[in-house]
């Protein structure tokens, strides 16, 4: 069993399609390990997102993540960074496979309505970024 992190995004909290995404994530056979509803302040969306502190979109991605509140997960299932990933669909849901959550929800690149690490390295940052031990059941 892998565990993953995953984050339901500020676009589609304020969509309502919460529910929708964790349909989803249950009808795929992943169990939910961790789950938190919280606001990030601008501060902590930038730590969490500081591999990408250079890259042109930062500011404007971490003014969109800290602009309402999120849902964070922690999710289980063999494979799970790789099986996540591929339920989410490709970045920019424009280009995002038919059954995927962005071609389903997402409505641009910035706005992908979901996040997923992309390795277990980045897995193990971004998982006590959010979840202690003690919240993980
Ligand atoms: N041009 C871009 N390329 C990649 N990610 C982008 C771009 N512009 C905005 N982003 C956002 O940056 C995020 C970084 O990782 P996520 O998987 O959370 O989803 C990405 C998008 O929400």
């Amino acid at each position: 069993m892998e565990r993953t992190f995953a984050i339901i995004k500020p676009d589609a909290v304020e969509r309502n399609v919460t529910g929708q995404v964790l349909s989803m994530i249950e009808e795929a056979g992943f169990k939910i390990v961790g789950m938190k509803k919280i606001q990030l302040t601008r501060k902590q969306a930038e730590g969490f997102y500081y591999v990408h502190a250079e890259r042109p979109f930062f500011g404007d991605l971490c003014t969109f993540m800290s602009r309402g509140p999120v849902i964070a997960l922690v999710l289980e299932k063999e494979d799970a960074i790789s099986s996540w990933r591929n339920l989410m669909g490709a970045t920019n849901p424009a280009n995002a496979a038919e059954g995927t959550i962005r071609k389903k929800l997402g409505v641009s690149i910035e706005e992908n309505t979901v996040h997923g690490s992309d390795a277990p390295e980045t897995a193990a940052y971004e998982i006590p970024y959010f979840f202690s031990a003690l919240e993980l059941v």
